[in-house]
């Protein structure tokens, strides 16, 4: 079975309402021949303009967090009902700024996890290792952890339709993108943790992104390894032209 790559851009806390909805007027146009799964994750704010805006097109619209609960006092989230309304169909979970800058752990990223799919939103489970773990020679291991820790409870069937993000920090808005081998190394260990807890079919459903500084000029490259199937792309995926190079890769 052929993986549909995914290319999915993370405008993390940039573009205000008008900005991104600018943003993909220009690119509409520009991915409307793309192979791959196109994706934009704005700002909360800019969720329900921005879903408007791509309407008639193949841009689907992702969130950059959501909360496990269905409602309540959690001040500062939001719930998979607050997306679903809007049209929302995807979901990153677990970026390594959330998980270092506000406390997000592999218990949590499990649990938005879950919410998330049951309501229908697919999640892009971030993963990925510091330089300090890198240099350490622990990265595989450790990415490894992230996943079972986040894939805990998924049925297989499940598991099949997800999306994981292997980011290693270090290539994070560095302008160090991780070699072609490496970001393959990696993605290709995800893929065996994968199998071997949850069988050949969801290893062979699941797609792993690679993300951390991917620009035109490297995703050719990336989108060559057998376990590579798209890229997680931030700095890129703010300037319509850049992104839509990456998307028709
Ligand atoms: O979510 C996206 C990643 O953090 C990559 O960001 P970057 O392309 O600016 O390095």
């Amino acid at each position: 079975m052929a993986r549909t790559p995914i290319i999915a851009g993370n405008w993390k806390m940039n573009n205000t309402v008008a900005a991104g909805v600018a943003l993909v007027k220009e690119l509409a146009p520009l991915v409307k021949d793309a192979k791959a799964t196109v994706v934009v994750c704005p700002t909360a704010t800019a969720l329900a303009g921005v879903t408007e805006a791509v309407k008639g097109s193949n841009i689907a619209v992702g969130a950059q967090n959501v909360h496990w609960e269905k409602s309540g006092a959690y001040t500062g989230e939001i719930s998979t009902d607050m997306l679903t309304e809007l049209g929302v169909s995807y979901c990153v979970l677990g970026h390594s700024e959330r998980r270092d800058y506000f406390g997000e752990t592999n218990e949590g990223v499990n649990k938005r996890a879950h919410a998330a799919y049951v309501a229908g939103i697919t999640p892009i489970i971030c993963c990925g290792e510091s330089l300090e773990i890198r240099e350490a020679g622990t990265y595989l291991a450790y990415v490894a952890y992230q996943i079972e820790a986040a894939l805990a409870g998924f049925a297989a069937a499940d598991v099949a339709k997800l999306v994981i993000a292997y980011e290693p920090i270090w290539a994070i808005g560095t302008g160090k993108t991780a070699t072609f081998d490496q970001a393959e190394e990696v993605c290709a260990h995800i893929r065996k943790t994968i199998e071997a807890k949850y069988g050949a079919a969801a290893a062979e459903g699941v797609r792993i992104q690679y993300g951390g500084s991917v620009k035109p000029a490297t995703i050719a490259g990336l989108m060559e390894k057998p376990n590579v199937d798209g890229a997680l792309v931030g700095g890129a995926a703010l300037k319509a032209k850049d992104f839509a190079a990456i998307v028709n890769f």
